[in-house]
């Protein structure tokens, strides 16, 4: 069977026919050769090996059963980069990615060290890439989770970042004070489970997704503690659910100066706290 033939048979077996069903079986397809979209066009009509075949029908079998094409392939893209996800691992999205974007464009190059933090890190996707683009920041990478931080390690090593790690409850892990503080914390309210993508729910770890309060527990947690762990002036940036932008807005109205920002689809995504100069309790 040829690339072409095999991506057909693939289709033809989905409930889905749809535009990112047809992506998610380039994708593992051209894995196989370790293509590119270029390569896998230009060599459609080469056969595939038995063996090829074998493990391309298993990768069908288990994208029928929901699991993320990158759960499958064992990697994802992230601002350019290429990052091992586990089931340990919340899979990056792209709208995480604007959170970076917006982090860089605020924060240009400056000379004197800064002291960033990424909370809740997971692959080490937002930590890595912000130290990739800013080399002179130094990194530090926590998580709750020991395996996830194992898979940032691996991460890191294999992009050449060189940040610090930390494993344990949120900002607890953090010594001294911070010029700038980032995380994309579970904010899914347990009562959403029935409205959330079955691959989602089956496939990625619950600890990286839901959060007790509606989904507001971290961001409460944040909003308590970040004067102690920020500079005067530091800055915390956090991604939020679509529909948490004015709630997390009352949170943090004690603590500093807030900016809502929208993702891609014009969805409250983002926030950015800026600490006051003199510390106020909330
Ligand atoms: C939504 S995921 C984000 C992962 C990654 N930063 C990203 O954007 O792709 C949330 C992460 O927070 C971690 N986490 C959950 N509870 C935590 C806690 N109490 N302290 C630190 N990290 C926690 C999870 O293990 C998970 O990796």
């Amino acid at each position: 069977m040829n690339f072409l033939e095999a991506q057909k048979w693939a289709f033809s077996f989905m409930d889905k026919k749809d535009e990112e069903t047809k992506n998610a079986i380039k994708l593992l397809l051209m894995d196989i050769r370790g293509w590119n979209e270029l390569q896998l066009l230009q060599n459609l009509r080469s056969n595939l090996t038995d063996s090829e075949f074998e493990q391309f029908k298993k990768r069908i079998h288990m994208y029928q059963v929901d699991w993320p094409v990158q759960y499958i392939l064992g990697y994802t893209r992230f601002f350019g980069h290429t990052f091992q996800v586990t089931k340990d691992t919340l899979i990056p999205r792209p709208e995480t990615e604007e959170l970076v974007e917006w982090i860089l464009a605020d924060n240009p190059v400056v000379e004197s060290m800064r002291e960033i933090a990424d909370i809740g890190t997971g692959t080490g996707a937002i930590g890595i890439s912000l130290q990739l683009e800013r080399p002179n920041w130094d990194v530090t990478l926590s998580d709750i989770s020991k395996k996830a931080i194992a898979v940032a390690e691996k991460n890191a090593s294999s992009l050449g970042a060189s940040v610090n790690f930390e494993t344990g409850d949120l900002l607890s892990v953090l010594r001294g004070k911070y010029d700038l503080i980032v995380s994309n914390p579970p904010y899914i309210a347990i009562s959403e489970v029935d409205l959330m993508d079955k691959s989602v729910l089956k496939h990625e770890p619950e600890n990286a997704l839901f959060a007790q309060e509606n989904g507001l527990f971290f961001y409460r947690k944040f909003a308590e503690e970040i004067s102690d762990y920020l500079k005067p002036g530091g800055k915390l940036y956090l991604e939020i659910g679509f529909k948490q932008g004015k709630k997390i807005e009352k949170l943090f109205e004690n603590v500093g100066k807030v900016e809502i920002r929208q993702d891609f689809y014009g969805n409250d995504r983002m926030i950015r706290v800026t600490i006051n100069k003199e510390k106020k309790k909330c």
